[in-house]
């Protein structure tokens, strides 16, 4: 039998209904949320990131604006467009694009953005709050993958999550999601010996490594939940994740594909945090 498709395009598209109805009340009250999006360069997956997120902001009645900056742009002027941002009354979120050239550092970068306007959820202030539980906006894609879970009617408590990948925007933070509902979590990296000894045994299996088909089925217990988080593009140029679907198909009990899984849910929340944060403004 086939695993059941986890559907984050339909799930997705249901979320966003219920934003584009909290921005219809807030502009009911004068505020339109507002997103800015800061690109450096010109690397043209960003620039498809980026026009993706443009359209689903304007598909929902918010308001979006692309700051389009030079390759050759210094860390200094990009902190001064930053701090503009910070100040602006209709700009509620801002998302800078990742990754920066590389004589920018990042982290300078994003410890520039107001934690009020941090709607990726990357500054320090952000990820540490959400390490205490406390409220903050949370980064995307792990939010996306627990509204995934939640909306497929998959129970967390006293199962174990297993995670590949350990990177500050998605795995660090997903297991940290998933250990606040009450999962057992174990984290796996490049570095973790046996790696199939250990994903044998998640009953929630994240891959988050950035590399094509590299889960299989020597990776999976019957059973599983299998989230693919990987967004690769193989050798005919095509997007596919870090799971090779085919291979997996039949043993997971649920999967998420690619595209169509997780990639539809990071803009989503993108646009949950960005209305959140314009809600804060008003009384
Ligand atoms: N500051 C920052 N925040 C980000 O959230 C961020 C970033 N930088 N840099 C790049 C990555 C990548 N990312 C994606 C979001 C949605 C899809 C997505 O919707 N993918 C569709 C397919 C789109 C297509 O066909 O190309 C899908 O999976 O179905 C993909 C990738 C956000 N990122």
């Amino acid at each position: 039998m086939s695993s059941a498709i986890i559907n984050g395009k339909e799930i997705g598209q249901e979320i966003r209904g219920s934003v584009a109805k909290q921005v219809d009340e807030l502009k009911a009250k004068g505020v339109t949320p507002g997103l800015a999006v800061v690109l450096v360069g010109d690397n043209p997956a960003s620039k498809t990131y980026v026009a993706n997120k443009q359209k689903s902001c304007e598909a929902i009645g918010m308001y979006s604006e692309l700051i389009a900056l030079p390759e050759t742009i210094s860390e200094q002027q990009l902190l001064e467009h930053i701090r503009a941002l910070n100040e602006r009354e209709d700009i509620h979120g801002i998302l800078v694009q990742l990754p920066l050239p590389k004589h920018i550092n990042e982290d300078s970068v994003i410890a520039t953005i107001s934690p009020d306007k941090d709607v990726d959820g990357f500054a320090p202030i952000s990820v540490g709050k959400m390490m205490l539980g406390q409220e903050t906006y949370l980064p995307c894609t792990p939010y996306g993958v627990m509204k995934l879970l939640e909306h497929s009617g998959i129970e967390i408590a006293g199962k174990h999550a297993v995670i590949v990948g350990r990177s500050h925007i998605v795995g660090k933070p997903m297991g940290q999601l998933l250990l606040q509902k009450d999962a057992t979590v174990t984290y796996t990296h490049s570095k973790t010996p046996d790696l199939p000894s250990f994903t044998k045994q998640a009953d929630i299996l994240i891959a988050a490594v950035g590399r094509a088909n590299f889960i299989t089925a020597a990776h999976v217990k019957e059973g599983a939940v299998v989230i693919d988080v990987g967004i690769n593009r193989d050798e005919d140029n095509h997007l596919c994740g870090d799971v090779d679907f085919a291979a997996v198909d039949g043993i997971a009990s649920h999967i998420t594909p690619v595209p169509g899984g997780v990639g539809p849910m990071t803009i989503t929340m993108l646009l949950a945090n960005t209305v959140q944060a314009a809600a804060k403004t008003v009384n």
